[in-house]
């Protein structure tokens, strides 16, 4: 370093890099659920701004890799990506602190305002828009999610939504997570090629975003027919099931009440090579000429 580097003028005395977030300035309000990692509280940083706080119980995840990694993770900053404040990591538990979607996870937002969904398919439409743009700007970043799914997006206020927790997954120290044969891993978001080499990518988050697509629409059926919103897909199949038919090039079928050239994209995500898929970017155009038709 310059020697003027070492002189630091006193100001830049705090010994915290940016990313590093002073718990004191914290205040941990109501648990909002728990996840792979534990508790996830609500919380207010430097009295104003409203966080949710992830408490990483010990052991669930590498920590300092993760640290290492949050220094880029601070730096992808996108509307449609929950933004990732920083971490307390100079004692235990870390947390894990990013912006505040009062809403929850898309999944449960879906399951819980069906009836209203149901019949606006501009608005399911739009929400798969949001996350798209945030898988495209992911992708331009060369950074693959990982484990895109509606449980992992979330939705704040004026239904906006948002891609979250993406490239988490990379610190997960649970293997039934981490490998495709346990029993967490997201077998029904996971195309042939990570079923088969765990080889992810920014295609097999195409694939990922797919089922997301999928699940979105199951929301759409029409009044007279039973609600299925944010139906799990495949339904209640075994995992090995649900493997036989993807190695087998069999895919989701369309949603009731899905829009015809809405499923014809879906069915593009779910390509056996994953060179046959689009990108997010050129995705992104081909859903926004559809909701122009269908607006
Ligand atoms: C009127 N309704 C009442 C009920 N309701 C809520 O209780 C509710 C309201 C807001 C919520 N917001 C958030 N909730 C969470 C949250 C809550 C519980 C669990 C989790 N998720 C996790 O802990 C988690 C997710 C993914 C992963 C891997 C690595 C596997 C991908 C690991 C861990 C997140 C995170 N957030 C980040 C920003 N905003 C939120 C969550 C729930 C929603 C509104």
């Amino acid at each position: 370093t310059s020697p003027c580097d070492r002189q630091a003028p006193a100001t830049a005395g705090l010994s915290h890099d940016k990313w590093e977030i002073d718990p004191h300035e914290l205040m941990l309000l109501e648990e909002l659920g728990s996840g792979q990692f534990g508790v996830v509280r609500r919380g207010r940083w430097r009295g104003s701004i409203d966080v949710a706080v992830k408490m990483m119980k010990e052991g669930t995840m590498s920590e300092d890799d993760f640290i290492e990694e949050a220094k880029v993770m601070t730096k992808l900053q996108h509307t449609n990506l929950v933004q990732l404040y920083g971490v307390c990591s100079k004692n235990r538990p870390i947390f894990i602190v990013t912006e505040y979607m009062r809403h929850g996870s898309l999944l449960n937002y879906l399951r819980r305002h069906k009836q209203s969904l149901n019949s606006n398919q501009d608005l399911l439409l739009d929400m798969c828009i949001q996350v798209c743009k945030g898988m495209a700007y992911l992708e331009r970043h060369n950074y693959i999610h990982r484990d895109l799914a509606a449980r992992n997006c979330l939705v704040g206020s004026e239904n906006t939504v948002k891609v979250a927790d993406f490239g988490l997954a990379r610190y997960v120290l649970d293997d039934q997570y981490t490998s495709s044969g346990g029993t967490k891993f997201p077998i029904k978001w996971a195309p042939p090629e990570v079923l088969n080499y765990t080889r992810f990518s920014s295609k097999s988050d195409v694939w990922a975003y797919g089922v997301l697509m999928w699940e979105v629409f199951t929301c759409g059926v029409l009044m007279w027919e039973v609600f299925t919103c944010g139906e799990m897909p495949y339904g209640r199949l075994k995992n090995s099931e649900v493997v036989e038919k993807v190695q087998k090039g069999i895919i989701l079928e369309k949603p009731k009440g899905c829009d015809k050239e809405v499923y014809e994209i879906m069915k593009k995500c779910w390509h056996a090579l994953p060179e046959n898929r689009p990108s997010f970017r050129n995705f992104k155009e081909q859903l926004a000429s559809v909701s122009q038709k269908l607006l």
